[in-house]
């Protein structure tokens, strides 16, 4: 395995708050790796450490082979790319005006231009100005910018949040597309659904420690109980252990005309973070 990422017992304090206190995790090459976890539990200041933005108090940090010394590197720039809350677009110029001083300065092509637009479905907007578009085709043209360069790794703060779903699912779309070309994706997010469609590997964050990591389905798996969930015609729930002392109850429940679901536990991602954190991510 290739390892990509590597963060090594990092630790980050400002002033007087310990923000990441003691992270450690490897991200491979092609993996789409889901940082998540509730509002300041560290997701943001861990992605600005890893683009060379912050400096780590402790620990070590390793993308690309470059140790956090080298991220203000031209090389390392350029390999990587970023949506962040910090990303911007000139508002007075045009989608291909934007597009084109990108292209520019990482001397791409412009059928790769043509390529991205296409990809999240904006190709017939190139012509407008950006203070003119919608805010979900402004994410979307700024994960054109972000991904233009063909970057190694492409390092999304919560790339949806707040966008409606159609939008959502184009940003999805073009965010596996890209991983099948063999990019190495890190994602912040709140959103649960888009852990489980996007990532291979998730890390639940929690007060700037990291509680539990795995694979969406393994840390479902993980977390499932035994019991037997019935939803009644009428709207009301009930969960019965599956033990043998409950044989009777859940074959009452099978042959019961009011019981129009029975299913086994199989908890969502988000029920499982609460399970182990005791809070919801949003
Ligand atoms: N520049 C800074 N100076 C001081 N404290 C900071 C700074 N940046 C972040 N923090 C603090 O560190 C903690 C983690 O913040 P961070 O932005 O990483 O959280 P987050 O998980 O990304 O939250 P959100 O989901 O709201 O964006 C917070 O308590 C925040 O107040």
């Amino acid at each position: 395995m290739e390892r990509v990422i590597i963060m090594e017992n990092v630790k980050k304090h400002f002033a007087n708050e310990e923000a990441l206190r003691g992270i450690t995790f490897e991200i491979a090459k092609g993996e789409v790796f889901g940082l998540l976890g509730p509002s300041g539990s560290g997701k943001t200041t861990t992605i600005k450490i890893l683009t060379g933005e912050l400096e780590p108090s402790e620990g070590r940090v390793e993308v690309l082979g470059h140790s956090h010394e080298t991220f203000n590197s031209t090389q390392y720039v350029k390999s990587l790319g970023i949506l962040s809350d910090n990303s911007s677009l000139y508002e007075r110029l045009t989608v291909k005006d934007n597009l084109a001083l990108f292209r520019k300065l990482y001397s791409t092509e412009q059928t790769k231009v043509n390529q991205v637009l296409k990809d999240v479905g904006l190709e017939e907007h190139i012509n407008k100005k950006v203070k003119d578009l919608s805010k979900g085709m402004k994410q979307r043209i700024l994960l054109c910018k972000a991904v233009l360069h063909e970057p190694e790794v492409l390092f999304l703060d919560e790339p949806t949040s707040a966008l409606d779903p159609v939008t959502t699912d184009s940003i999805h779309a073009m965010l596996l597309k890209i991983k099948s070309q063999g990019t190495t994706i890190m994602l912040t997010t709140h959103n649960m659904d888009e852990a489980t469609a996007l990532c291979d590997t998730v890390a639940f964050l929690n007060s700037g420690t990291v509680i539990d990591m795995g694979s969406p389905e393994s840390l479902r798996q993980a977390y499932k109980t035994n019991d037997i969930h019935i939803t009644y015609r009428n709207g009301t729930t009930r969960h019965i252990p599956r033990h043998k002392e409950n044989r009777s109850q859940l074959e009452n429940a099978l042959f019961d005309p009011e019981a129009v679901n029975i299913e086994s536990d199989y908890p969502t991602l988000g029920e499982v973070f609460k399970k182990v954190t005791g809070k919801e991510l949003v």
